[in-house]
This record gives C-alpha cells, sequence and structure tokens, in this order.
C-alpha cells in the first residue's frame, strides 16, 4: 500500500531533557500543529528532527523507538548542525530574507555548507523509508534543496514541497549568494505550494529571472519537467478546536480564568516570540490605547501569551529583553491596585488551555508584520462557537488574504492599530455575531483536511501531465540504438536548427557565428555521400548564405519561406505575399520606443520582434501586449502570428518548417532521419516525420513533441561527432 512520508524539519513531537529523563510533548509552531491532524488520521509517516540533541546511542535508540510506535522516524542532529543549518542558515540566513528581514540576514559559507550536509541527511533517511509508491512530502525552508536530492536519487517518484513561510520578492532572493541552488533544489518536487497568490507570483518571477525557466499558467517548463505551482492557503482542524470548546473542561479552565479579569475585556495576544510577529508593535498600540481612550482604564487587559522559540539566535534574544522591558514599563505606569493591564506568558500552554483562552477572549490581537499564514487566527475563530470575539488581524499575514472579515490592519501603523482596538472594544454584538459568523464558515469549510486533498489531488494532476508530454532524455542505450541504425542506413537525413541547437543563443543574434568546430563538423557530416544535411532555421536566407553557403549543406530558411539544396539557387516555396509588411512594421516600432533593448528583424516574408535583451518582466507584458494587437489585425488574413523564444514574427500562415521539411522526404523518405531542435517552431518539424525518425529536443523538453532530449548545444555536437567517428571508421574498413 502506498503512503505519505511527511518530512520536516521539526517533528509534531519535541523531545526534552528533565531531571526525571526524556520526555515527549506536542511541538509548538503552525507547522506541527496544522500538519499534525493530517498524518495521524492517516497511515503515513513524518521524518523530521525532535527538537534535541541526541547523541548517546542508547538514548537514540529510546528514541527512535518511541517516535516509531506514533509512525515518526527522527533525523538526529549534532549540536554544530543545528548551530549552522538550523539557527544558521535556515534562521539566521533564509527565516529574515524571506520575512523581507534583510538587514537581519548573516552569509556564512559554512551555514549554506552544513544546510547543503543537513539537507542531504534527510535525503538518507527519506530514502531508506519510501517505497517506489510512496508519495513524498517535503515542507517548509529548513528543506528547500532537498527535492531535487531526492529526484537525483528516485527519478520516478511522487514528490509535493510545500513553503509554510512568504515567498519574498525576488529583489530579496537575489541577496542571497545561494539563491539560484535554493530555487533548483524546490524544482526537484512535482508540485510546489505556497499559503497565498502572490507568493506564487514572487516564486515564478524569481525562476524566470535566476533560472530564465518559463512558465505558463502556473507551470515552470524545467529542462527536465514540467512543475506545477500554486496556492494553497493552509488551514486548520476546525472540528478539533470547535468541539474542544464545547468540552465541560474547557468550560471550568475558563471560569478560573475569569476570576482573574472579574468583567474587564480581555485582549488575547499569542505568538511564538518571533520579531516577525510585530509583538513589540503590539504593546506601543496597547499602550496608545491607554494614553488616548483613558476611559478604557481598569477595563481593558491585554493576555499575552509568548512561547519561547529559537532563544540562541541573536535577534530573538534581544526581542525578548525588549518585550521584557515594554511590559515592565506599561505595568509599571499604569497598572492599579486592582488591575494588571499587561498579562505576559513566556511559555507554551496545554491545547485545552489555548483553547479556552481563545474562548474567552473579546478580541484576538493578532498583528505579524509578516507572517506565512498565522494559524492562530483561524484556531480563535475555530473556538467562538458563540460567535462572539473580535479578530483583529494584520493584512501582512497570509490569512488575511482570505479572513477579510475580520478588522484588517497595517502593523507598523500604530494610530491604526490603536483605533481599531477602540473600534473592536466598541464592536456591538450582532456586527461581531455577522463578522464571526462569515469567518467560521471559511475556516470550518477550508479545513486542514481539505488543504490536504486539495494538495495531493493537484500532486496527482501533476503526475498526469508529466506523463503527457514525457520526453525521455536520450541516454547510453537510446544513443546506442540510434548510433547502430545511423550505421547500417544507406540515406540518411540530418535535419539541424541553427541558434539554440548548433550554437549557444546570443543575446545579440549577429553574434551567433558558426565557429571553427562547427563549420568542420557539418562539412565532414554532409561529404559522407549517403548523408543529407539540412539547416533549417528561422533566420533570413542571407545570413545562412553569409555564414555556412560554402558548405556542401542543404538549408531552409525563414522558416520554410525559402529552400535551398547545396549550391543550387534559393527557391521560394510558394508565391508569397510581402504588402503587409509596412503596417506591422509600424506598430512594431512602437513597441520598441516604448521597450527598451527590443528589435525588429525584416526577412522577404515575414517581420519578427525580439525581446531576448528586454528586462524579462516587462518583456513578458509588451510581448503579450503586441501580441494581441497583432493578433487583432491579422485576424480574417492569410498572415499568422508565432511565437518563438522571446520573439512574436508575423508570417504568411500555412509554411512552417514542417511543410518545408516534407520536401525531403520526397519520393521515398530517406533510411534514418534526425532532427534537432531547441525551440517551439522545431516541433513543427518533429511533427512532420515518420514515427521512426529520431526527433531530438534540445533542452526544455517539458511540452515537446520529440521522442528525445539533450541538454544543450555541447550535447548536439557530441552526438554529431560520434555520428562522424561511426562515418569515419567505415571508411577506412
Ligand atoms: O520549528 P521552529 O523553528 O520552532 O518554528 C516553528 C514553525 O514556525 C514556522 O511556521 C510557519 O508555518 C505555519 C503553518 O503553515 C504558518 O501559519 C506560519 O505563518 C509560519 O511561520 C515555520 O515555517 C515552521 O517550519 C516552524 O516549525
Ligand atoms: O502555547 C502555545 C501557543 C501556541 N501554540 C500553537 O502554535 C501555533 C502557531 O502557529 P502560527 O501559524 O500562528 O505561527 P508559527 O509559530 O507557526 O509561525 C498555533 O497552532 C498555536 O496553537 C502552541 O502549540 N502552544
Amino acid at each position: 500500500m502506498s503512503r505519505t512520508i511527511i518530512v520536516s524539519n521539526r517533528l509534531p513531537t519535541k523531545v526534552q531533557r528533565t531531571a526525571n529523563g526524556l520526555t515527549f510533548q506536542p511541538s509548538e509552531g503552525g507547522l506541527a500543529t496544522g500538519l499534525g491532524s493530517i498524518y495521524r488520521a492517516a497511515d503515513n509517516v513524518w521524518i523530521g528532527w525532535p527538537g534535541l540533541v541526541v547523541s548517546d546511542p542508547g538514548e537514540q535508540q529510546q528514541v527512535t523507538q518511541r517516535l516509531q510506535a506514533d509512525s515518526m522516524a527522527p533525523v538526529f542532529l549534532t549540536e554544530r548542525e543545528i548551530q549552522d543549518y538550523y539557527e544558521g542558515f535556515s534562521n539566521g540566513t533564509l527565516w529574515p530574507t524571506f520575512h523581507y528581514f534583510s538587514e537581519y540576514a548573516l552569509y556564512e559559507e559554512v551555514h549554506w555548507e552544513a544546510y547543503v550536509a543537513v539537507n542531504r541527511k534527510f535525503c538518507e533517511a527519506v530514502l531508506e523509508l519510501a517505497g517506489p509508491d510512496d508519495t513524498i512530502w517535503v515542507h517548509d525552508y529548513q528543506l528547500l534543496l532537498l527535492p531535487e536530492m531526492l529526484r537525483r536519487e528516485r527519478p520516478s517518484a511522487t514528490i509535493g514541497f510545500f513553503l509554510h513561510i512568504p515567498f519574498p520578492s525576488y529583489e530579496l532572493l537575489r541577496e542571497l549568494p545561494w539563491g539560484a541552488e535554493l530555487l533548483e533544489g524546490m524544482l526537484g518536487a512535482d508540485l510546489i505550494g505556497f499559503h497565498t497568490f502572490s507568493y506564487q507570483r514572487h516564486f515564478l518571477s524569481a525562476v524566470s529571472h535566476m533560472l530564465g525557466y518559463p512558465n505558463q499558467s502556473g507551470q515552470v517548463e524545467t529542462p527536465s519537467r514540467l512543475v506545477l505551482v500554486d496556492a494553497f492557503p493552509m488551514g486548520i482542524d476546525f472540528k478539533q478546536y470547535a468541539e474542544t470548546a464545547n468540552t465541560e473542561a474547557v468550560a471550568r479552565q475558563i471560569l478560573a480564568y475569569r476570576e482573574g479579569f472579574r468583567e474587564g475585556r480581555i485582549v488575547l495576544s499569542i505568538d511564538r516570540l518571533d520579531y516577525t510577529k510585530g509583538i513589540a508593535q503590539r504593546l506601543r498600540a496597547f499602550e496608545g490605547l491607554l494614553q488616548r481612550h483613558p476611559e478604557w482604564h481598569g477595563k481593558v487587559s491585554l493576555l499575552m501569551v509568548v512561547v519561547p522559540s529559537r532563544d540562541q539566535v541573536a535577534q530573538y534574544q534581544s526581542l525578548k529583553e525588549e518585550i521584557d522591558e515594554l511590559v515592565g514599563r506599561l505595568n509599571a505606569q499604569f497598572s492599579t491596585m486592582s488591575w494588571t493591564p499587561i498579562h505576559y506568558f513566556y511559555r507554551s500552554f496545554p491545547f485545552e488551555e489555548l483553547v479556552a483562552l481563545y474562548r474567552l477572549a473579546d478580541i484576538a490581537l493578532v498583528t505579524p508584520v509578516r507572517d506565512g499564514m498565522n494559524l492562530v487566527a483561524k484556531e480563535y475563530i475555530a473556538c467562538r462557537n458563540d460567535e462572539r470575539g473580535v479578530l483583529i488581524l494584520s493584512e501582512r499575514a497570509g490569512a488575511a488574504h482570505e479572513l477579510s472579515d475580520a478588522l484588517l490592519i497595517n502593523p507598523t501603523d500604530t494610530n491604526h492599530l490603536v483605533e481599531a482596538l477602540n473600534e473592536a472594544l466598541l464592536m456591538p454584538e450582532e456586527e461581531q455575531g455577522r463578522r464571526m459568523g462569515h469567518l467560521r464558515a471559511l475556516v470550518e469549510q477550508y479545513d486542514v483536511f481539505a488543504w490536504t486533498k486539495l494538495f495531493m489531488d493537484r500532486l496527482a494532476y501533476s503526475k498526469i501531465k508529466q506523463h503527457i508530454y514525457a520526453t525521455d532524455s536520450l541516454d547510453q542505450e537510446a544513443r546506442a540504438q540510434l548510433q547502430a541504425r545511423y550505421e547500417t542506413a544507406n540515406s540518411r537525413l540530418l535535419l539541424l536548427d541553427y541558434d539554440g541547437t548548433l550554437v549557444r543563443f546570443e543575446s545579440n543574434p549577429q553574434r551567433a557565428q558558426p565557429d571553427a568546430e562547427l563549420l568542420r563538423l557539418l562539412s565532414s557530416l554532409a561529404d559522407d555521400p549517403r548523408n543529407r544535411v539540412v539547416i533549417i532555421s528561422g533566420r533570413d536566407r542571407a545570413t545562412l548564405e553569409k555564414w555556412l553557403g560554402h558548405l556542401p549543406v542543404d538549408f531552409i530558411a525563414e522558416h520554410g519561406v525559402w529552400l535551398r539544396r547545396a549550391r543550387e539557387e534559393w527557391q521560394l516555396f510558394q508565391e508569397l505575399r510581402a504588402d503587409w509588411k509596412p503596417e506591422v512594421r509600424l506598430l512594431m516600432e512602437l513597441y520598441v520606443r516604448r521597450t527598451a533593448g527590443a528589435s525588429i528583424e525584416e526577412k522577404d516574408y515575414s517581420l519578427a520582434w525580439h525581446y531576448r535583451r528586454v528586462d524579462a518582466d516587462l518583456g513578458a507584458v509588451r510581448a503579450r501586449e503586441l501580441l494581441s494587437h497583432l493578433s487583432f489585425i491579422t485576424s480574417n488574413t492569410e498572415l499568422q502570428v508565432l511565437e518563438g523564444s522571446k520573439v512574436l514574427e508575423v508570417k504568411n500562415a500555412g509554411i512552417n518548417k514542417g511543410t518545408a521539411v516534407a520536401r525531403w522526404l520526397q519520393p521515398e523518405p530517406p533510411e534514418f532521419i534526425l532532427a534537432l531542435g531547441d525551440g517551439r517552431t522545431d516541433e513543427d518539424t518533429f511533427k512532420a516525420l515518420p514515427a521512426e525518425a529520431y526527433t531530438i529536443k534540445v533542452g526544455n523538453a517539458a511540452r515537446s513533441l520529440a521522442r528525445y532530449c539533450v541538454g544543450d548545444s555541447d550535447d548536439v555536437r557530441s552526438l554529431l561527432q560520434s555520428l562522424l567517428v561511426i562515418g569515419e571508421v567505415e571508411i577506412l574498413a
């Protein structure tokens, strides 16, 4: 039976060392609490760190056995690994950068090395446990490299990845020296999930800027696979919170807490200690309320739970001091004999006590400056079976994208926050009920089970999608078979695209001239009387003639408009019109003026608008605008607009590389056909060829019709060179 292997840095159970030996407690933090419900509900396994250094082999065995009974498998980390991988790279570099606190970020090579090594350690733990049919679900920023590491070992595994924290703008990511490696690491997955659409958008933009991989409708085309990217706002186990809130035990707990506050109103704040949570700003806003609205003195208290977290990281230590100092100052300033404005707890609370706090509070004050999602906000809602209470929520928490009936605030705008607090304290019960009713319906519907199902369904869909477009890479075996066919064939047709296939792409197309090695290779291949070599390109015939015209090769130029047999005259594929060019040119010129780096290429029967040298985002936007303009003016004409790699081309419809290639297949197709191409226009060639032809896509094969793929033009040359060697051996023999 197939299982889901959940992999995250932290396990949902944390091990602690006490005077009485090791204890096992639930972990805090949204990842562990949120996923805890789904993993217990099914036959899944969870791999992760148990939160403590356990180096003694006997103790390791004890922990392993105890966790195993709960379907968990521990990955033990050494003191050094915790310092460099967890506190260092994960929480000293990635956490601040991804939360827009890059001024806190450390850039230490030794932390990076530990991060790579620990990701590898997790990889080994997964490989040991995961069967071939198991689904592997990797979580969060501590394991960004893991999907790619797993992919290398298990090319066909089903791997999902979910990021629980924000994915920042590309501008933040580029500050990391290791940005590209991290993106590649994530792209080892089949499906990558984020809490919100804007995190997804930032990721896609980073992938296109830093790796150059295109994407369409949330699908990234990597050189080897299609990777799906989508937004899945995480939910909570609504039922568990709602049911617990109705229990006798919670009712008793509420009564006990109530005594301490008498009739006073309670504002609740619960977070891990973290500078992203806006705890200090929140205290200042509470101070503002007491200063500006003295009518609340003695009538409202802030109940603040701060759960200890990452206390070995410098910023967390200084934040703790700042909070202690602020709470002390405010209480000293405002307290009376019968009223304490702030009740501050620096510890975690057991589940039922938490539920009682949520149920007790008139207001939940959730004001992070950045937060991937924030489950506390959803838990508060789930506990309000009475449909009372007001949620004040930061617009910079992922949860704000769903919870629009909360009072949404900007956490750094203290005035706004003060007035929101006052508004919440004065909010009539009827309005509280209306807002809470909407919020509850939403949190109930999109709970953690719905979230998991959605993710898993999309993961299965990503595999189907990949299967439809699957292109095998030209491995040793396929290459040997191709060579054997080549060797025995008496007539061979080699159809070779030029840019991106025989030579690398240049940002200036005029610099893509053939080098001596390529000229030698083509000339030697064409010298074999059994070979017919055809250079098949979108380029104009003059350029091809200038660069390669002296070789004994055939040409297909302008995507099939011009044909030339070796050393003969150029022939037009058929009579064509060019009187449309001035009008189209005017439009393209307008887009050149608006877009620095764009240029127009004029051919006999087509016009191309190039944007390879334009800023990637701007280029994509302008190309879309121009495309819609061009589609409009070419509708009901005999023209077509072709979308190539960073180029839009207007040309006569019905002629393409494929229609031209068909002429080389007559009267009889050759015994051996090899076609190599890297772009969308080469797909027409592949389509026009018989099934037994060797069609090979160069580079990104995610959506190709080709039978095989190779990496780049170096691989192409090495393949052609190997054919040449076969030919030479035959001649010698
Ligand atoms: O494991 P720790 O270092 O102790 O930190 C606790 C967790 O903090 C982060 O939680 C995030 O996940 C939540 C659920 O998706 C989300 O609501 C919240 O906004 C995030 O900050 C972290 O991402 C986890 O890996 C940690 O375990
Ligand atoms: O004493 C506590 C206080 C909070 N939490 C839990 O910690 C999680 C915090 O998750 P959130 O998404 O709000 O933020 P994170 O800490 O993951 O950044 C919530 O599920 C809380 O119920 C807990 O387990 N014990």
